[in-house]
């Protein structure tokens, strides 16, 4: 049996604002194991994004408890990083030196710090744009400097906030192969909140499909098969249908009317 390296139990949450009280998740219960990718997928604020928050420490919860290793979550820890969508590097700095901005502050040498750095670039394929500024690279190659910042800080989680939904198809494609090559050489867990079912199929190992209003775990998937998977196989079609199906059943769609 493997260990939970998180643990959310019961968790609640509540936004107050002089207009109105909300409760955006309610009695939220999972836990993640040590390796596992987990992706959540919900529609458009039912609380995917609080969670991750809450999660990384970034907020706390109105009720219950988070867990990492067994100890509470009280605030945002460098063995859990998050990986957001704008890649959120510094456009005056350097490639080599966005990814040694994670090293600062630790007990390491300059020499070190460039060498850590360097090992991590060229982990994502851009050790020859290392002197290079953001603003020179794509998008795709951004993301990746940002994905090699979060490893560089060597997290046992990273939580990802739709982190290639900026990104044309192929590129995204490639990262998230790319993804899972890292993530089975470093082991680390990965929990990744995201609009695209095909994207969850392909690298989640389990599925959390989420309701609205309030928040709350509708349904979890398993999702077997080694990785990659082949996006056009039977097994990959079935998971879809499946999700689409739960989707259908968590929104109330009103019937499109035309006026012929
Ligand atoms: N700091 C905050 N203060 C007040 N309300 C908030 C705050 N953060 C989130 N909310 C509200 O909580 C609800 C859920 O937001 P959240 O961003 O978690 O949803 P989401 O599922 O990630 O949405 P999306 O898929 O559109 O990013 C929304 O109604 C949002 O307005």
């Amino acid at each position: 049996m493997v260990a939970p390296i998180v643990s959310i139990q019961q968790v609640s949450k509540q936004f107050s604002t002089k207009q109105k009280q909300e409760i955006v998740l309610d009695k939220v219960s999972f836990d993640v194991n040590k390796g596992e990718i987990i992706a959540i997928l919900g529609k458009s604020g039912c609380g995917k994004s609080t969670l991750l928050n809450l999660i990384g420490g970034f907020e706390q919860a109105s009720k219950g408890s988070i867990l990492l290793d067994g100890k509470e979550i009280r605030k945002p820890s460098k063995r859990c990083v998050m990986l957001m969508q704008n890649y959120a590097l510094l456009p005056w700095r350097s490639v080599e030196k966005n990814v040694a901005l994670a090293l600062e502050g630790e007990k390491l040498t300059k020499e070190e710090i460039d060498e850590k750095a360097a090992h991590y670039l060229t982990m994502v394929g851009l050790l020859d744009k290392r002197k290079a500024l953001p603003s020179e690279l794509s998008g795709g190659m951004q993301q990746r400097v940002a994905i090699a910042r979060a490893l560089a800080i060597q997290p046992e989680l990273i939580l990802m906030d739709e982190p290639f939904a900026a990104l044309d198809t192929f590129t995204r494609y490639y990262l998230q192969d790319e993804l899972i090559q890292i993530q089975q050489r470093e082991q680390t867990t990965i929990v990744l909140v995201t609009h695209d079912i095909d994207e969850a199929i392909y690298l989640a190992d389990r599925i959390f499909i989420m309701s609205a209003n309030p928040g709350r775990v509708h349904k979890e998937i398993a999702i077997k098969g080694s990785k990659p998977r082949n996006r056009a196989d039977t097994d990959f079609q079935h998971y879809r249908e499946l999700i689409f199906n739960e989707f259908q059943f968590t929104t109330n769609k009103q019937p499109i009317e035309y006026n012929i």
